[in-house]
């Protein structure tokens, strides 16, 4: 491998138990510089300082929110990045059939297999693997720190049930061609995957250049568990019967507008708020992949 390499490390990831993880990888990398992130934010940071020094292959060691802060360093430059899944969820590295033991990701880095695949924004913020406007940003939100880390993934589905009984938002979206569509929440994917190993894209390829949409006209608990053990099943949908409940769509760019303002989450993170606009750049993003 010819590549310089640093690795940016999220002690917080996995509910702050990353951080009992980092004295292993020191001994696993042996002299490769290891960045530790600091604060929200500052994986970014030291990406961007990586770079400046030379440093041509960024490794991520943490989850999807951090692997989302390296790419967001990138600021354009022809860098490659490195993924230790050290995150709770992992939805990128189980998205690039990356292996889950540190010993073999990172030897997986060092085998040094490139593939070149689609890099997503939303306005100017780059994503890897998925996105939502609505429901789950909003989830996001709302659940707390502290609960997140004492319950992981279960957490969530207390905040779902309290926002299924409040007012739906009413989201406009405008695709690339022109067509109008419009529902209350959207999820965007870059992949298959969205939230674990459940292909709620079935059709989506991490290199064909499109991003694909799930617009809900209304959620309801019965329309997401359908959902759910639909694409637990690995995307077994039937186009018929969904007709009404969810409009798919495939596009390269759409903007998504709102009379309130509707929360956004990229890579699982909060990030803001409606309007927005997506965006993806074909097969731009250099990873590595086994
Ligand atoms: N030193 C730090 N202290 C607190 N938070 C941090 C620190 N460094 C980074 N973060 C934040 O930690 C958050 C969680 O990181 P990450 O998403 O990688 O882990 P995870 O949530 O366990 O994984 P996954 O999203 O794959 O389930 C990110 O939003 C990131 O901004």
């Amino acid at each position: 491998m010819q590549n310089k390499i640093c690795i940016i490390f999220n002690p917080a990831a996995r509910g702050e138990k990353a951080k009992h993880l980092l004295s292993k990888l020191y001994t696993l990398v042996g002299d490769v510089p290891i960045k530790v992130s600091q604060y929200p934010g500052d994986a970014e940071a030291k990406t961007e300082w990586a770079i400046e020094q030379g440093y041509d292959l960024i490794v991520a060691a943490g989850g999807d929110g951090t692997i989302n802060e390296v790419v967001n360093g990138f600021n354009g430059r022809e860098v490659i990045l490195g993924v230790i899944p050290l995150g709770t969820i992992n939805v990128f590295a189980m998205e690039l059939g990356l292996p889950r033991s540190i010993e073999k990701a990172w030897a997986t880095i060092l085998q040094g297999n490139i593939r070149a695949i689609d890099f997503p924004k939303a306005n100017d913020q780059h994503f890897v693997q998925l996105a939502g406007v609505g429901l789950d940003a909003k989830v996001l939100q709302l659940t707390h720190w502290n609960v997140r880390k004492t319950l992981g993934p279960l957490s969530y589905l207390f905040t779902v049930a309290y926002l299924l009984k409040e007012t739906q938002p009413s989201l406009q979206i405008t695709l690339e061609e022109g067509s109008r569509l419009s529902g209350s929440f959207l999820l965007i994917g870059n992949g298959r995957y969205y939230g674990g190993p459940f292909a709620v894209f079935p059709k989506a390829r991490l290199d064909d250049g499109l991003l694909d949409g799930y617009l809900f006209s209304r959620v309801s608990s019965t329309v997401l568990i359908k959902y759910w053990l639909r694409s637990f099943m690995g995307g077994l949908y039937d186009e018929e019967e969904s007709e009404g409940e969810v409009i798919r769509f495939q596009s390269r760019s759409f903007v998504v507008q709102s009379k309130e303002e509707v929360p956004v989450e990229l890579d699982g993170d909060f990030y803001g708020h409606t309007p927005v606009s997506f965006s993806c750049e074909p097969q731009k993003l250099k990873v590595i992949v086994p």
